[in-house]
């Protein structure tokens, strides 16, 4: 049975989620409340990782392949403020690009439960 991928269709598919992540990854580094986590990043690398993320939690056919995320942010102290901060700036980057409330609540509801494997502080 193939899987639900009507998020990834609101989205906009493919071009529709690298646009929103081109829009949130200058949003969460002019954010003071998470600036300072993401000044050395490699931001074609980290932006490829959350496309293919975003894109297979939305249900579209793609496969994310980077650390899972435990990994990913050990040891960062990443509290529950910053969370909901990154959340905020990603529900921000959704509006830019014109995607209903209806559908940007659904992408944000799946990334909920990464919440705990993530704040460590
Ligand atoms: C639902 C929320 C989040 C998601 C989906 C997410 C996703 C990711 C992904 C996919 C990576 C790359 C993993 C890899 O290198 O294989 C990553 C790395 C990282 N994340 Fe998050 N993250 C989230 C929350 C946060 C928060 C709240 C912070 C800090 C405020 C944060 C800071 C970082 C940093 C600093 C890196 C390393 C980037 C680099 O070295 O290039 N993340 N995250």
């Amino acid at each position: 049975m193939k899987g639900d991928d009507s998020i990834y269709q609101a989205l906009g598919k493919t071009e529709g989620i690298s646009k929103i992540v081109n829009d949130f990854i200058p949003l969460i580094q002019a954010d003071p409340r998470i600036s300072s986590f993401f000044t050395k990043i490699k931001k074609e690398e980290f932006g490829a990782l959350l496309i293919a993320q975003f894109c297979e939690l939305a249900g579209g056919p793609c496969q994310y392949k980077g650390k899972d995320m435990y990994d990913a942010h050990q040891g960062m102290q990443i509290s529950n403020a910053h969370f909901n901060a990154l959340a905020e700036d990603l529900q921000i980057a959704m509006e830019k690009n014109d995607v209903p409330s209806s559908v940007s609540n659904r992408l944000v509801a799946k990334l909920a439960p990464m919440q705990r494997p993530i704040v460590s502080k």
